[in-house]
This record gives structure tokens, C-alpha cells and sequence, in this order.
């Protein structure tokens, strides 16, 4: 890198042993995390910000990271979650009509590490073949000295890795809150319920539990006519109930599904109401979880935005976006428990729906950002069940 103003050393350090060496582009100091490798060729700013990376160091596939800086519209949380992020190379300009700042100094300003001018490809095969690995990024004055890889070996050992760790209640909203971006046009049935400006109440009233939901959910929910509610993590059934919604949301979130009681008695309580539940990512999990199914800690994971998965009800295959670490394990569905999506890249679940209630979920991410749009339709299926309730 011939940048002056990115001349300072930073270290990676997996849990194997494997060590990187290579240039700090963020903040100074020490961060620790699962590092995970997320093959999308673009969407860093949506997968930097996405809750479901926290303490999760990003390696990401595609060399040229930064190239069109970062605007303030595409993020999908309120700040940078990931625990660090690892790049081969930062272009030395960052061009776009939209770019406000720099990749760098965003990660600056946020206190947040990361690495570049190191080989992504040599890290992304350690994962791919020995799993996730814990580790740590030295960056700054930490990164110097003759200790300063025993130090970072040392930091990434000390991570305890994420199974067995909930984060949802953590990265959760702190109060409840209502959700309004999304343009909402009016669609057929609809025309009476118009004001005189043309525009009408959102019909659905849906609760999101926030486990780290991800802004383009709770858009393309509000889009297809939900007023939302978002609701803390650890909000009980009842209080949930007391606000009448036609439809109850399970959010994605970082960490492990199966730490997270609270969430798992308060689905299996409002499952027994037959209120429309539906549920991506994290949420599919808990959706597995309050069902009596099990989860499990993946090797690697998927991470990415081209990952096929089957429709298993008409044999279509979609292109997705992907990011878990742990997958509802088919083999343990109960009998009211029906498969409905798998991965095409290793058979995992990627779908399940309830027999005896109004309840379905998926792994991957409808929602996209970044990414293929082609499961988009699942919402509409959400907004068909709380219709056919009506
Ligand atoms: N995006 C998500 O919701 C991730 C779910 C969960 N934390 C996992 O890693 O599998």
C-alpha cells in the first residue's frame, strides 16, 4: 500500500496458530471474534453494519474492498457490528456520487479494527477447511514489538467462540419503537380504506422481536403494508399479545439460537394463539427451537450472496443471501414440523413451517441487502397468511 496515512502495522491471528501480517485501515488497539469469510462480491457497508456480525471478524473474498466509500443510506443498523474486518486490498480512492467518507475513516470513527494487504485467499481456505477459527487483529502500536505475535496469539485464544453465547438480548433494541420507512402504495382491495390524500392506514399490525434485526426487514415488511412494531428482545409473550398484531416477526441476530430461553417461551406462547409467524435467520432458528427441534454449530457457515437453495415444494432453486453459523438440524424436526428449503451447497435446512399452526421461517435472507432478491416473495406469503386471518 502506498498510502503514508496507512502505513501502520496490523497483525491476524487465528486460534490454529495461523498468523497474518499486513496494514491497519480502522482504529488502533485490540478486537477479538469468530472470523468468518463472506463471499459476496459487493454490500460491505450492509454486511459491516448487519447486528448478525457482532463479534464476528469479516474476511471478505472479493480483493478490492472501499473502492465506492460509504454513504449513510446503505447500512442496515445504526453502526458498524462487526467485530473487525479483514480485506486484501483498499484502493487508494474511494469514488461514488453517494460516498460521504472513506472506508477507513468510517472504521476510524467508529472504533472498529481492521486489516488490509493480506492474503485473503490463504485465510478463507484455513476456514473453509479447519471451520471458523477464533482470532484477533492487532492494529497500531499494539502491532509492534518482538511480542507482538505472541500477543496476538495469545488475544485470539482468549476468545471464547460463540456457541453457547446469547448476543440477541445484547444488540436488541432497548424499548419498543414504530417502524415507518418503507413506501406503502396502495395495492387492489384496498382503494376504499384511502384518505383524501391518496393514502391509508398500513393495514397489518406486525410485532418484530428485535434479536438484531436488520433495517431492510422491517423496509420491505412496512412496504408491503405493515405498521410496525419493533419490540426489545426479552419483551414477554403477553405484553406482545396485549398489542392485538395480525402478525408476530422473529428477527435475524448474532449468536447462538439455543441460549436464548426468553425468546424460545415467548414463541412457543404466542404459537399457541395461531397468530401468523414468520421468522428469518436467527429468528428461523428460535422458530426450530420453541417447535422442539435442535440446533447446531456449523464448521464455516454460510456467508454470502450467491448460495442456491431448493424450494422442496416445487423443485425451483433460488439464489440467496446467506450469513449463519448455526442451522436448525433437519434430522430432529418433530412430526408438526415440515421441511421446506435446503441449501444446495451442503443439504442443510433452509426452510421449515409449521403443520398445526400459521407459522413458517427461513435461514437465508429474504431481504437481501446485499444480495439476490429472488426469496422476496416469502413476505408476501406473511402478509397472505395475516390476510387469510382477517
Ligand atoms: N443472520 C443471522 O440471523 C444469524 C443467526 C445466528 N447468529 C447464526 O450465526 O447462525
Amino acid at each position: 500500500m502506498n498510502n503514508p496515512a496507512l502505513s501502520k502495522p496490523a497483525i491476524l491471528a487465528l486460534e490454529d496458530g495461523s498468523v497474518f501480517h499486513g496494514t491497519a485501515i480502522g482504529a488502533e488497539g485490540v478486537t477479538r471474534g469468530e472470523v468468518v469469510f463472506n463471499t459476496a462480491m459487493t454490500g460491505y457497508q450492509e454486511i459491516l453494519t448487519d447486528p448478525s456480525y457482532t463479534r464476528q471478524i469479516v474476511t471478505l473474498t472479493y480483493p478490492h474492498i472501499g473502492n465506492t466509500g460509504i454513504n449513510s443510506e446503505d447500512v442496515e443498523s445504526a453502526s458498524i457490528a462487526a467485530a473487525g474486518l479483514v480485506i486484501r486490498d483498499l484502493p487508494l480512492m474511494a469514488s461514488s456520487f453517494r460516498s460521504e467518507q472513506t472506508l477507513s475513516d468510517y472504521l476510524k470513527s467508529q472504533n472498529v479494527l481492521g486489516i488490509a494487504d493480506i492474503d485473503t485467499r490463504r485465510l478463507t481456505r484455513i476456514l473453509r477447511d479447519k471451520g471458523a477459527q477464533n482470532g484477533a487483529i492487532l492494529a497500531g502500536a499494539d502491532a509492534e514489538g518482538d511480542d507482538a505475535v505472541e500477543r496476538a496469539l495469545a488475544a485470539a485464544k482468549a476468545f471464547p467462540g460463540l456457541k453457547g453465547m446469547d448476543l440477541a438480548k445484547e444488540v436488541s433494541c432497548k424499548e419498543a419503537y414504530e417502524w415507518t420507512e418503507g413506501e406503502w402504495t396502495l395495492g387492489e382491495g384496498y382503494a376504499d380504506a384511502a384518505g383524501p390524500d391518496g393514502k391509508a392506514e398500513r393495514p397489518y399490525h406486525v410485532v418484530a422481536f428485535d434479536y438484531g434485526v436488520k433495517f431492510n426487514i422491517l423496509r420491505m415488511l412496512a412496504a408491503r403494508g405493515c405498521r410496525l412494531t419493533v419490540v426489545p428482545a426479552q419483551t414477554p409473550a403477553a405484553e406482545v399479545l396485549a398489542m392485538n398484531p395480525d402478525g408476530v416477526f422473529l428477527a435475524n441476530g448474532p449468536g447462538d439460537p439455543e441460549p436464548c430461553d426468553y425468546a424460545i417461551k415467548a414463541i412457543q406462547e404466542v404459537l399457541e394463539t395461531n397468530i401468523p409467524v414468520f421468522g428469518i435467520c436467527l429468528g428461523h432458528q428460535l422458530l426450530a427451537l420453541a417447535s422442539g427441534a435442535k440446533t447446531v454449530k456449523m464448521s464455516h457457515g454460510h456467508h454470502g450472496a450467491n448460495h442456491p437453495v431448493q424450494d422442496l415444494d416445487t423443485g425451483t432453486v433460488m439464489i440467496t443471501s446467506q450469513n449463519h453459523g448455526f442451522a436448525a438440524d433437519e434430522a430432529t424436526l418433530p412430526a408438526n414440523v415440515r421441511a421446506t428449503h435446503r441449501s444446495l451447497f451442503d443439504g442443510t435446512l433452509q426452510g421449515i413451517e409449521r403443520t398445526d399452526r400459521p407459522a413458517f421461517s427461513f435461514q437465508g435472507h429474504p431481504e437481501a441487502s446485499p444480495g439476490p432478491r429472488d426469496v422476496a416473495p416469502l413476505f408476501d406469503r406473511f402478509v397472505a397468511m395475516m390476510l387469510a386471518r382477517r
